[in-house]
């Protein structure tokens, strides 16, 4: 999303004023090269996204399959390198970090990364310690003893008892247990900042309570800002500050959670909270109200709005002009119809 259409005027209140932990700025990132003589193209995993996180905060991160939510933690820890714009991590510009700085970086953990499947990601052959002990092995800051302390303490801290995990390995573990262990492992490094990707998706409804309320508590205990990926925004209510809704590589919407989920200031937002009924309980949507009328025009999918195709609310301007993008109280949507899209709802409401 461009902020380049900022209103000067708008006060965010005090939360706003309080450094931003990772400041993302007009982020592209592409895995194909563009095609000669074009720019990003159909093929950007992620396009002009920004996106800030201030310390001890939660903030969610949610949008359909490969809308670009991994490419941005894949970013933040340096494992792809953008095409265009600014990763801010603790004031420290991370397009400067270069061969053993940025090694340095991420051999230091102050931004860790739990993958969406632990099953896959946690080594089969090593035991619990082992794979806890691995981020500090790297870091190589702590001695052995500080190591297995660090060990104890980071599985205490998610809720297993280390006398009977440690010498555990993965296959041993039920699934919420592994993702605890993931979890870990992650926190052993004492992060600043978690990256977890969707880590509910694999749990059941107990597990995922308690895997969510785990890391809400780790927020408070370690002031760690976590930010969660997640396909739905049931996962995120209740637990994250703030959201980013992502549609085909852009942030079309982020604000205070609750706020957008009251009052989705998108149409697709819109279409979230309308197929989720359950995380909202003012101002219900049906989805119907917000999907293209099948008697109405068609706009293109690759128009300047990447929601153009499947909105009820399109005119012209969406194919040809960048959408503002900054509401007030800290709420961002890139549409042309932000928010004025609900008058039109209550119309055909009184039309019919
Ligand atoms: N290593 C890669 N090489 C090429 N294309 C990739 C690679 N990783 C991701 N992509 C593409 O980039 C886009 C964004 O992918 P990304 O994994 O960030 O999406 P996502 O929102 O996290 O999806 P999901 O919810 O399925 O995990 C997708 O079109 C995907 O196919």
């Amino acid at each position: 999303m461009t902020t380049t259409q900022e209103r000067p005027d708008v006060d965010d209140g005090p939360e706003a004023r309080v450094a931003p932990l990772l400041r993302v700025t007009d982020l592209s990132v592409s895995y194909v090269p563009p095609k000669k003589g074009t720019s990003l193209g159909t093929g950007a995993a992620l396009t002009e996204a920004s996106l800030e996180v201030r310390p001890g905060e939660i903030v969610g991160i949610v949008g359909e399959t490969g809308s670009g939510k991994t490419t941005l933690a894949r970013a933040t820890v340096g494992l792809v390198r953008p095409v265009a714009g600014r990763i801010e991590f603790a004031g420290q510009d991370m397009g400067a970090l270069r061969g053993r700085a940025l090694r340095e970086f991420r051999r230091s953990g102050q931004v860790q990364l739990v993958f969406q499947d632990p099953l896959r990601s946690l080594d089969p052959d090593l035991t619990v310690a082992a794979l806890v002990r691995e981020p500090l092995d790297i870091a190589g800051t702590l001695s052995r003893a500080e190591r297995h302390e660090r060990v104890v303490e980071s599985l205490r801290l998610v809720g297993l008892d280390p006398d009977a995990m440690l010498d555990r390995r993965p296959r041993q573990l039920s699934g919420g247990q592994r993702q605890r262990v993931s979890l870990a492992r992650a926190i052993s490094t004492r992060p600043q900042l978690l990256f977890c990707d969707e880590p509910v998706s694999a749990l059941d409804v107990s597990n995922r309570n308690l895997v969510l309320s785990l890391l809400d508590r780790l927020r408070r205990d370690l002031g760690l800002a976590v930010v969660i990926i997640a396909h739905d925004l049931r996962s995120l209510a209740g637990i994250a500050d703030r959201v980013a809704v992502f549609y085909r590589s852009r942030v079309v919407e982020q604000g205070p959670i609750q706020a957008v989920l009251e009052r989705p200031a998108h149409p697709y937002t819109g279409l979230l909270t309308a197929s989720a009924p359950s995380v909202t309980h003012v101002d219900r949507l049906r989805p119907d109200q917000l999907r293209p009328d099948p008697e109405a025009r068609s706009w293109p999918a690759h128009g300047v709005c990447v929601f153009a195709a499947r909105c009820r609310f399109a005119h012209d301007a969406c194919t040809d002009q960048p959408a503002p993008v900054r509401l007030a109280d800290d709420r961002e949507a890139a549409c042309h119809v932000a928010g004025e899209w609900r008058a039109l709802i209550t119309d055909s409401k009184e039309a019919s």
